[in-house]
């Protein structure tokens, strides 16, 4: 196994290449199903230091915006909308660069991103989707199937593992997702109001899994309006307060 370099996004860079569903530089070899452990990386450390961001031709979203985290913190991006959470996730993931100020990432940078509207193959079942990152790192199918299924009881869903995407409610398909994000075993997981599309209990529901995850050793940013799923994280990060002054971090 070949470890994961750290790295700077700098104001100017451009922004690196990388796969969405959290497949990074290194390689991973060691699977053995458990789903419980994170292997060979160390934690992924965040530095955020008078970050600004502008989109071309718009005016700065944030200016100054300075905060830290590491992996095991379970950090809600909160402000109103067009405030920037889902681009401070994009900066996060390395698929846009500062426009001033240094983002720095080091230790185990794989990303995973769980976007706001859940994409998946109607036909194909909940276990299904949880084995493909993991048969495509070059898992055995069966190992794959044990360790998906693990996934799948991780967000309370082996109930559901045979049952194909469309006939899963809009709860579980996000819950299948985290699950799926998880297998790639991102050592940062990126995810983008996971509760705007749920009513209350399955909001509840995906909030409960957010809560346990972040027990779990990932660093886990969360864009949200739901003041359940910030009661749910250990950290907040209010982008209201950076439009255009300075970030108020609380924890
Ligand atoms: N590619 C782009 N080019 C120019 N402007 C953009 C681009 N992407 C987003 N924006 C603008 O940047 C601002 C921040 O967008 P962003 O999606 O990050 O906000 P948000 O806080 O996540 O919003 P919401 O809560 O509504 O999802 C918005 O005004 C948006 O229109």
């Amino acid at each position: 196994m070949r470890g994961c370099r750290g790295s700077h996004h700098r104001a100017g860079q451009r922004p690196r290449e990388r796969a969405r569903h959290g497949v990074c530089r290194c390689r991973e070899t060691d699977y053995s199903g458990n789903a419980s452990r994170l292997r060979g990386h160390q934690r992924v450390r965040v530095a955020a230091t008078e970050l600004s961001f502008a989109h071309s031709g718009a005016a700065p979203l944030y200016s100054g915006l300075s905060f830290r985290a590491e992996g095991g913190d379970l950090v809600a991006l909160t402000g109103p909308s067009g405030s920037g959470k889902s681009t401070l996730l994009s900066l996060l993931g390395g698929w846009l660069a500062p426009t001033a100020g240094t983002l720095e990432i080091s230790g185990d940078e794989r990303v995973a991103l769980v976007s706001q509207n859940p994409h998946g193959v109607p036909g194909r079942t909940a276990l299904d989707h949880v084995c493909l990152p993991l048969v495509a790192a070059g898992m055995r199918r069966d190992e794959a199937v044990t360790a998906a299924r693990e996934y799948l009881s991780l967000v309370r869903l082996e109930h559901v593992a045979e049952r194909p995407y469309r006939m899963l409610s809009g709860g579980e398909r996000q819950r299948m997702l985290l699950a799926r994000a998880l297998a790639s075993r991102p050592g940062m997981l990126l995810v983008d109001e996971p509760t705007a599309q749920l009513d209350a209990a399955s909001a509840r529901e995906v909030c409960e899994v957010l809560s346990n995850l972040g027990q779990r050793g990932a660093l886990i940013f969360i864009a949200t309006h739901d003041h359940r799923v910030v009661d749910a994280c250990s950290r907040v990060i209010d982008l209201l307060t950076v439009v255009p002054p300075a970030a108020e971090v609380s924890s």
